[in-house]
């Protein structure tokens, strides 16, 4: 059902950040390798999240789940179990990437396959890698993209660079060196999302990290201690009342348990740069910092988003162009390209549908110019299957004259925010 969403008289209140979709997978991967129980609280109850538990478990790998809280019954040194089916990544490009770096070191076939777009998303980037680790990896279009087949054994490690600071081919290399022989180091173009280092650092292993964008594993097959975590709320979810908090004219929004690891703030420092009235308070430390964020309503002015901040913001553009929209002035959106590769190409989607509310987008080959000044009308949009598409056009339906209907697929909910339309229908009343 399309969702309908009309514009707020005012956006007041207290919202609690749904668990990290990324935390959440790399959590339950890592815990299958620990030597004994793991013990996962906060769990996202997202469709991506159930494909890889899913995967999971027909790697032979038991756990109980009360609801957000999940016991992992690690393999440690007896190793995953060899699949009899094919393994379902539904439209969760982590799942695939994440699973084939875990089976690589297993002398197993394992077939990964996923829905309609998944299966044009780019997987060179962990193939190539993988390959050259020692396991046989086969895929679609010359080896570029799903379905996946992976033939794994005794990998060795390596020294990779990628060439894009992607953190789901960081962390399927990271996966696979966990049990090659000999170190591995991945080199990325600029720092990206960190969760995979932190966990393993915790998990007690010598994490070798003297630059942020150099990762070095001793590899050598050795066991995870089991982990006792409670995955924290989400920055790329938390966008979206920043965004809404900041544009409208009478906004005060307090989100809590927003994960504040240096390398998924990107926005806080780009909104701020904006002119966004947004403190942080409550900020404790642990495996992941995590901080209680308020934002209050705000004059903003364009900016220019450079290529080094992009792969810290990479999954709030969608919502963050919507800010871009909104402010005084144009914001120009530098170093992006691989947007085109997410749940949809953001940057044609993005800039489809914010235009069909109002807004002036001309879309670049790295990235967008958004002129800025919209006065944003309801219309008819389509989140094309890709949640935080969706999810951003719910938030401009809170800010836009009349109606605004978000076709959706139940992705808005279904995805990373179950509580969302309630969330949101909150804030609003
Ligand atoms: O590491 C991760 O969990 C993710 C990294 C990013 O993807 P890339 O690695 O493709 O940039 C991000 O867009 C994705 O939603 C989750
Ligand atoms: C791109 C995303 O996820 P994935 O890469 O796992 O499909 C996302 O949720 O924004």
């Amino acid at each position: 059902m399309p969702l309908v969403v009309s514009r707020a008289r005012r956006l007041r209140g207290v919202v609690h950040a749904p668990p990290d979709k990324s935390i959440s997978h790399r959590a339950v991967i890592l815990a299958s390798l620990a030597a004994g129980r793991s013990r996962i609280s906060n769990y996202l109850d997202g469709d991506d999240n159930a494909l890889t538990l899913e995967a999971l478990s027909q790697l032979g790998v038991a756990f109980t789940r009360d609801e957000g809280e999940i016991i992992v019954e690690g393999v440690g040194a007896a190793g995953l179990a060899e699949a009899h089916e094919v393994l379902r990544t539904g439209r969760s490009a982590a799942t695939m990437r994440f699973v084939a770096g875990l089976v690589a070191p297993e002398p197993h076939l394992t077939i990964l396959s996923g829905v309609a777009r998944t299966n044009e998303r780019p997987m060179a980037r962990i193939i190539d890698p993988l390959r050259a680790m020692g396991a046989t990896v086969l895929g679609a279009n010359g080896g570029t993209t799903p379905p996946l087949a992976v033939l794994g054994g005794s990998l060795r490690g390596v020294d990779w660079s990628l060439d894009i600071a992607s953190a789901e081919a960081k962390t399927s290399i990271m996966l696979a060196a966990l049990r090659a022989e000999g170190p591995t180091t991945v080199r990325t173009p600029l720092p990206c999302r960190d969760h995979t280092e932190r966990l393993v650092q915790a998990m007690g292993v010598d994490v070798g990290r003297t630059d942020p964008t150099v990762v070095t594993l001793p590899g050598d097959r050795r066991d995870l201690l089991p982990l006792d975590f409670r995955v924290p709320g989400e920055m790329s979810v938390a966008v979206y009342w920043l965004v809404a908090g900041s544009v409208h004219p009478d906004a005060d929004i307090t989100i809590t348990d927003v994960c504040m690891n240096p390398t998924r703030i990107g926005v806080l420092e780009a909104l701020t740069s904006m002119g966004a009235d947004i403190s942080v308070v409550n900020e404790t430390d642990g495996i992941e910092p995590v901080a209680t964020l308020r934002v209050r309503s705000a004059q903003l002015h364009g900016t220019t988003i450079t290529p080094d901040l992009v792969p810290r913001m990479i999954d709030e553009f969608p919502g963050f162009i919507l800010a871009a929209c909104l402010a005084d002035g144009p914001t120009v959106i530098q170093g992006a390209e691989d947007l085109r590769n997410k749940k949809s190409n953001r940057l044609e989607t993005v800039a489809q549908e914010y235009r069909k509310l109002g807004a002036t987008i001309d879309v670049t080959s790295d990235g967008m110019t958004v002129a800025g000044g919209a006065r944003l009308r309801g219309a008819t949009t389509d989140s094309h299957g890709d949640h935080r598409l969706g999810n951003s056009l719910a938030t401009a339906g809170l800010l836009a004259e009349g109606e605004t209907v978000i076709e959706n697929d139940g992705v808005i909910a279904a995805t990373s925010y179950p509580a969302f339309i309630e969330n949101l229908r909150r804030l609003a009343s």
